[in-house]
């Protein structure tokens, strides 16, 4: 295009963004008035109330972030131009000036290409440099040009220094990703990707496409995003708000499973027991073991007469009930309600009449009935439970060892109940048993992110908020490194209820630089799983190793830090957890800013990460302080190493005065 030509285009697009800012404002104004006079337009409060809430709602969804492009692509199908943005704009005559990247049409702008361009005559991708249209980049695939990953625009995309939370990847998904975000509602899928292949970008905006699609059956059931920290939520939680999403749930699980407050610790063999498939079963014959066999019959007087029920057929209503399969509180009630029912049938056979409410709330609590109850299926909450089996852990005979179970009991037993103090694993079981009372409510999706280290009884745990509605798994078996952490995707799916999903791998890596990709790989060998390594997109990006006296390791680090802040971006140290103080005193004391990794806002570009939360953040400039301390700190070191290694976005330093761990060494 000439270069005349060229910029009439630009100036026509940029009209383009202007007008259609100006169409959002008018449709969040509309939105507002709406909400200013909904209660005056409302019937009733409780529509009142709804309406304001679906305004308030919209008026979030309608903001518009002027250091976001509103669009980014645009489509040339027979003759007509459709810009592809964020969220759809309408003119005042409601007629589309941007068409929501998730709407049937936008596909085309991840999907078409030469061999298939499904109408396609011309793809157009917009350059931005913050909210100001700067350029533009055209495939003509109806002339056979297609750019792939070489897009000038992708490239800066993958390459931007990064700095604050992250970001949507809408302008620039790829097709094998879109794939995944695109997959039907009922779906489940497991991705297992290489560190950087966009994975958590996928999960997010599958989230974000499945809303767009079933609005209002997921804002029922609701929406859950799984993922392993704080810091990491922190770091993620503003995409979908981006994306115009400002109701899904981001959660930690123990967050999400978290009934009572952690008063107490375990030992990692204890821990071990308890995320263990087999404590499910240990809580499940706890329960059911606590149902007694009915020898007593039933006798009740209503001040007019007598009733009786004999054992026989309470034992038939108990068994019966207990066959049903159902919750144990669910169960429970039924054997009551049938019990009542027994008292006044033998009531209406006497009267001809049937029996008021009050009769039979009444015989539900007469003392021969809850004495019954009590004796037969009585009443349990999950810390009773709980506590009964870590009190007394002989209940497992059969399915713990001894030494297990003795592992496991508490070495003093609390006096009530109440005083019980839980670990973090005992939320698990108490998470399990409460699950075996009643049953929990399903989300209609969930994304689960670094799902690698989820134990048999956390997957449990999810399985029962997805069992109605579908789940991504989103992981990467090398960098498991929980001690249960597991390396064959099909158990986890097991557990999680969702056996037949099918494991689908990204292999494109949009984060880490070639150079950092090859000696982060050298570990994989060492790491026991069978994954495929991932292909960097990023030619570019630096890696330095360099050892240092022992002495002098701490100031080399320092250094690392100061020349890093020269370039743009982040710049994070990790460590082994027990050296990030320390780490930071020296900062503080050179008078460099730091900040913590959950503080994503912060102006410090500087952040000293602890190793084992380092996961699925990622730095421009990464220094890597003592490798051996790192893989020394836990037993899945060499995995927890090959996370931290491939958090670098541009530049890699490795500073170790010990000797590298072999398997890094070995060329
Ligand atoms: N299609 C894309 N276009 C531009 N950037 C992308 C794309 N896909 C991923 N990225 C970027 O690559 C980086 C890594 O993505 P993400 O964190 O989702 O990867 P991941 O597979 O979850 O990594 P990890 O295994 O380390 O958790 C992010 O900065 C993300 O924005």
């Amino acid at each position: 295009m000439p270069a005349s030509d060229l910029d009439t285009e630009l100036t026509a697009e940029r009209n383009h963004l202007t007008e259609s800012r100006a169409a959002l404002r008018r449709m969040r104004d509309r939105a507002q008035s709406l909400f200013a006079t909904g209660d005056k337009v409302a019937g009733d409060a409780y529509t009142a109330e709804q309406l304001g809430r679906h305004m308030a709602r919209r008026v979030k969804e309608l903001a518009d972030d002027p250091d976001t492009p509103l669009f980014f692509g645009r489509l040339d199908i027979e003759e007509t131009a459709y810009h592809v943005g964020r969220r759809h704009v309408t003119d005042d005559a409601g007629e589309p000036m941007v068409l929501d990247w998730r709407a049937p049409l936008s596909r085309s702008f991840y999907r078409a290409s030469v061999r298939d361009p499904q109408g396609v005559a011309t793809r157009r991708r917009f350059g931005f440099v913050k909210g100001e249209l700067t350029s533009f980049e055209d495939e003509h695939l109806d002339r056979g040009e297609e750019l792939g990953t070489k897009s000038r625009i992708l490239t800066a995309e993958i390459e931007r220094p990064r700095v604050g939370p992250m970001r949507d990847i809408v302008a620039t998904i790829q097709p094998e990703q879109d794939e995944l975000v695109r997959a039907e509602l009922g779906d489940s899928i497991c991705v297992q990707g290489a560190p950087g292949t966009g994975k958590t970008a996928v999960g997010l905006h599958r989230a974000a496409y499945l809303l767009y699609l079933h609005r209002e059956r997921l804002r029922r059931s609701g929406v859950l995003i799984v993922g392993p920290n704080t810091a990491f939520l922190s770091y993620i939680s503003a995409v979908l708000p981006t994306l115009g999403e400002v109701e899904v749930q981001q959660s930690t699980l123990d967050e999400l499973i978290g009934r009572v407050p952690v008063k107490a610790a375990d030992t990692p063999a204890a821990a071990a027991i308890k995320h263990d498939v087999r404590m499910a079963e240990v809580l499940r014959k706890a329960l059911w073991g606590r149902l007694g066999k009915p020898t007593e019959p039933i006798m009740v007087s209503d001040g007019s007469y007598r009733w009786r029920i004999d054992a026989e057929p309470l034992r038939r209503i108990v068994d019966e009930a207990r066959r049903e399969g159902l919750p144990y509180s669910v169960g429970r009630d039924r054997v009551l309600a049938r019990v009542v029912g027994l008292l006044q049938r033998q009531s209406e056979y006497r009267s001809g009449n049937s029996p008021n409410e009050s009769w039979l709330r009444k015989m539900s609590k007469v003392a021969p009935v809850t004495a019954f109850l009590e004796q037969s299926w009585p009443a349990v909450t999950p810390e009773a439970l709980v506590a009964s089996v870590l009190t007394d852990p002989s209940v497992a005979d059969g399915i713990l060892t001894e030494d297990e179970q003795a592992t496991i009991r508490w070495a003093k037993p609390p006096k009530t109940v109440k005083s019980a103090r839980f670990s973090t694993a005992d939320l698990l079981l108490l998470d399990e048993a409460a699950g075996l009372l009643e049953r929990e409510t399903s989300f209609g999706h969930v994304v689960v992110d670094e799902a690698q280290d989820l134990s048999p009884m956390q997957a449990r745990a999810l399985a029962r908020r997805s069992e109605h509605g579908s789940i991504t798994l989103l992981g990467d078996l090398a960098q498991g490194t929980a001690p249960w952490a597991t390396t064959d995707w099909r158990d986890i799916l097991g557990h999680l209820g969702k056996p037949d999903a099918p494991v689908v791998p990204l292999t494109v890596g949009f984060r880490v630089p070639e150079a950092v990709v090859m000696l982060a790989n050298r570990l994989l060998p060492a790491l026991g799983v069978n994954v495929p390594e991932a292909v960097s997109l990023r030619r570019d990006g630096d890696l330095a190793v360099v050892e240092a006296e022992p002495d002098d390791l701490d100031a080399r680090t320092l250094a690392e830090v100061t020349a890093a802040l020269g370039h743009e971006g982040s710049v994070a140290v990790i460590a082994a957890d027990a050296a990030v103080e320390r780490l930071r005193g020296h900062l503080t004391a050179a008078g460099v800013e730091h900040a913590t990794p959950d503080d994503v806002e912060a102006e410090a570009r500087v952040t000293v990460v602890p190793a084992t939360i380092v996961k699925g953040l990622e730095y421009d400039h990464v220094i890597v302080h003592e490798p051996a301390d790192i893989v020394a700190a836990e037993p899945k070191g060499l995995n927890r190493l090959y996370v931290v290694l491939t958090r670098a976005v541009t530049r890699l330093s490795v500073l170790h005065a010990k000797p590298l761990p072999d398997a890094l060494r070995i060329m």
